[in-house]
């Protein structure tokens, strides 16, 4: 929006004049709604006890080194307590690197935490047993009174189901563990429905019952004991990350997806958003999908589609959410006869939220689809004891640890490991390494023999083509590590050499994604103001046991999912001496990898990757995501785009407007606040601004200064690797101090010259890739960034010759 970006970046210009005294005097623009209460999920800290407003309008921004103690500057985003209070309660403003301002505020990231007082005590602090036994009769009532309808293979709705899946083991224990989270929503529906107790209150964590001493206290979880805390190698599930025992499970594999704003569920504990803000029903998401994605071809001038290949590679290594499913593990159907019709209610299992598709649907109503599946996501069990809303719960670890090349748990990497010489297990095929194949249906889309799946530590890998690729690179890279470190070090065991190389390809990884990747993705600003910067010498400081690294539901249920937009519908695969040799239409290489086996595909793919432009992130996409989809060998297959906005609802994931509050910025009061073109297109759609879904408002905004995305998805992105830098212990760049992994200075110099370009040159097959551009995200024709042959000064070598021991 040019209108909404030019009053953004005048706010953050102004901040680098001298006299910006108040939080108020800068937000004099925001609303203040005087009905909300002042309960708040963080404490922000007032400079003066008589509030900001007290200060002299010439005193300049504090500096928040000079803070009294536990006080930082941060990005307002991470102090969204602001959001409830009056301009003249506004925290202190502050310098941010890179010339910006943030709040003064006491907990730093701690987004839950309560204004001691304001909490609200129903009449009881336990949970009644009468409501326990009416929860036990719902949840009976619910799982085994309704048609239980599973999947069928060769439906694209399958193969959409695969993307939730891990391994059997693992969903067994993610089916239980829902479950329990299940009863526990539907005990806070009952209670809260009782007691009468206001939505603002659940939203806020603002409700003191537990029930621990209930049946549905089976998953709350007493203080985990870390046996040895300072172990040089991180858990494969992520597990004692942090040393504090009551948060040795913060981001580890299963634990819920936390939030930068309260639910958006309409009774406070999950009911999706549903309704306008004038309680008619929102638009349904294929229709805001159809109305406003649009595929318009519009490349990318810049960057390529190694970009938008890695960031769904490092999506899956950060977040899966998985769907509720049917007891035997099989997927919930909401639909009926091919789409014709959704299921009447009465039948339909609760997690159904089918999207409902018009008649006159511009493409799906020729194919006589009325109704396309939907299942909610499945949750975690509210770990406190206490009654609140559902959290979404994640499978894999929230780190960046390579998890979607070693497993989230100790099992999968087992399974991956070859056991010999610190090696992953590859097949061999034609003399090259690739993936192993999989021997679980579930993860791959045919029986048939001729047809291949790949394994590897993530059940999404044969999602596509392109990502099978990836998986291949880094499982090389891991191995040709492992190779060095053994002649290196021959007394290294097999667990030794497996454990260092693992140590090295997690640092090359987050090397990668701190000093190439999200430059390009957020820009230079947001990499400053969120301290995201990779040093050139020494350690870094700032991790801190405060910060929750959690995958927030706006970055996986919205934010993140800009990746979307930015996928080509094609791959033109080239020969070198730039014949096209093959155009591929993506939904023909989704769970359909046998051109892996072609001899040059892999270097071919490789460089189409690098060559091809991405497509810009806006409010486009095409239609091999919106309307073929895990088409298979179906006519049509399923809107992404419709699916990333009913997720968003599915999610609670509060509308567009409030994140801009959240930031900071105006909310907008109506359609016109925006530039016409956009304006008429979204009142086409919405009643109201307050309606927007979040992942369409951040598609729509321009780019910022030097990035992909807008500036909303750009801080909601920021934020959530601030925690995977600040809230992760084995970080690469902390020293012994931190982290019992550290690397030694020598070692860390060496890690710093990962680049995605030496790992091709390092992990191709060079058969028909010979020259690549050392900025491997950027177009191979942008100059300065011609490709050069591996042996470049170009393209550094990670020395490994730092890890010699003896
Ligand atoms: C290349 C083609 C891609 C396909 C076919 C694809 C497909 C999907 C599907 C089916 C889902 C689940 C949708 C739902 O039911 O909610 C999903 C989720 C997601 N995708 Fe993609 N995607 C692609 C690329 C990307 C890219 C490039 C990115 C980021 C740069 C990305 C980021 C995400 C994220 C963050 C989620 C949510 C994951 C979770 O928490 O479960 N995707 N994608
Ligand atoms: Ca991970």
């Amino acid at each position: 929006f040019s209108v909404l970006k030019a009053k953004r970046t005048q706010s953050v210009e102004d901040s680098t004049t001298t006299i910006r005294p108040t939080a108020a005097a800068v937000f004099n623009g925001i609303e203040n709604n005087e009905e909300q209460t002042t309960s708040a999920w963080d404490t922000p800290i007032q400079w003066t006890t008589e509030g900001t407003s007290n200060k002299p309008q010439s005193s300049l921004l504090i500096n928040c080194e000079t803070c009294p103690d536990n006080i930082t500057c941060v990005p307002q985003i991470q102090c969204p307590a602001h959001v409830r209070m009056k301009d003249h309660e506004k925290p202190q403003i502050c310098d941010l690197p890179g010339g910006s301002y943030g709040y003064c505020c006491v907990t730093g990231q701690n987004h839950t935490a309560r204004r001691p007082g304001t909490e609200r005590t129903p009449s009881s602090d336990f949970l009644p047993m009468s409501v326990v036994e009416q929860t036990r009769q719902k949840f009976e009532k619910l799982m085994h009174n309704v048609a239980m309808l599973p999947v069928r293979r060769g439906q694209p709705e399958f193969l959409h189901g695969i993307t939730f899946h891990s391994n059997a083991v693992d969903e067994k224990k993610s089916f239980h563990s829902s479950n329990s989270a299940i009863k526990q929503v539907i005990a806070g529906q009952l209670f809260s429905k009782k007691e009468d107790i206001p939505v603002d209150d659940l939203i806020t964590n603002n409700v003191q019952v537990d029930f621990k001493k209930t049946p549905l206290a089976h998953h709350c979880a007493g203080p985990l004991k870390c046996g040895v805390p300072n172990t040089p190698y991180r858990s494969f599930d992520g597990i004692c990350n942090n040393k504090l025992s009551h948060r040795s499970l913060w981001g580890s594999a299963g634990q819920p997806m936390e939030r930068l704003l309260p639910p958006a569920y309409e009774d406070g504990i999950w009911t999706p958003r549903l309704h306008s803000v004038d309680s008619s029903e929102l638009p349904g998401a294929r229709q805001v999908s159809s109305r406003l994605i649009k595929d318009i071809d519009l490349p990318h001038p810049k960057y390529n589609l190694l970009l938008m290949q890695f960031g769904q590679f490092l999506a899956h290594d950060v977040t899966q959410s998985a769907s509720v499913r049917l007891e035997n593990g099989e997927i919930v159907e909401c639909c009926a006869e091919n789409g014709a019709f959704a299921l009447p209610e009465h039948k339909r299992h609760f997690a159904c939220m089918p999207i409902m598709v018009p008649h006159d649907d511009e493409f799906f109503g020729a194919f006589n689809v009325r109704c396309m599946n939907f299942v909610r996501l499945s949750l975690a069990p509210n770990t406190e004891c206490k009654v609140g809303y559902g959290k979404q719960r994640s499978k894999v670890t929230h780190f960046i640890d390579a998890s979607a090349v070693y497993g989230s748990s100790e099992a999968t990497a087992r399974d991956l490991r070859e056991f010999n010489g610190g090696r992953l297990t590859m097949s061999r095929d034609f003399g090259r390494d690739l993936l192993p194949m999989i021997s679980d249906k579930k993860a791959c889309e045919s029986d048939d023999p001729g047809k291949t799946c790949y394994k590897s530590g993530d059940g999404r890998t044969n999602q596509i083509i392109s990502l099978i690729t990836l998986h291949v690179l880094f499982a090389r890279e891991h191995n040709r590590i492992a190779g060095v470190l053994a002649q290196l070090n021959p007394h290294f065991s097999d667990e030794t050499l497996f454990q260092e190389a693992r140590r090295i390809l997690i640092a090359e990884l987050q090397h990668i994604t701190y000093n190439e990747f999200l430059p390009a993705l957020i820009g230079p600003l947001q990499m400053k103001r969120f301290r995201l910067v990779p040093q050139h010498h020494g350690y870094a400081q700032g991790y801190s046991e405060e910060v929750n690294p959690a995958i927030t539901n706006e970055f996986s249920g919205a934010a993140f999912r800009m990746g979307h937009s930015i996928v080509d519908g094609k791959f033109h695969i080239k020969e070198e001496g730039n014949r096209v040799d093959e155009t591929i239409n993506i939904p023909d290489v989704m769970f359909n990898p046998s051109r892996m086996r072609m001899r040059s595909f892999y270097d071919n793919m490789l460089r189409t990757m690098y060559t091809q432009p991405m497509q810009r992130a806006d409010s486009f996409m095409t239609h091999g995501l919106s309307r073929f989809l895990f088409r298979g060998h179906n006519p049509f297959g399923l809107d992404l785009a419709a699916f990333n906005i009913q997720r968003g609802r599915d999610q609670g994931l509060r509308s567009y407007n409030d994140y801009l509050e959240l930031m900071g910025h105006r909310k907008l009061k109506s359609f016109e606040d925006l530039p016409q073109e956009i304006g008429s297109k979204l009142a086409e759609v919405y009643k109201h601004t307050d309606d927007i879904d979040l992942w369409v408002g951040g598609l729509l905004e321009n780019p910022v200064d030097g990035g992909v995305v807008g500036s909303t998805f750009a801080e909601i992105i920021a934020d959530q690797f601030s925690r995977f830098k600040h809230g992760d212990r084995y970080f690469y760049e902390y020293n012994r101090d931190v982290n019992p992994g550290a690397f030694t200075i020598d070692q860390l110099h060496e890690i710093r010259k990962a680049t995605m370009a030496r790992l091709i040159c390092d992990n191709a097959d060079h058969l028909t890739l010979t020259k690549v551009p050392p900025s491997a995200f950027v177009q191979a024709d942008f100059p300065p960034n011609h490709p050069v042959g591996c042996d470049s000064a170009q393209i550094p070598v990670v020395d490994l010759k730092a890890w010699r021991t003896r």
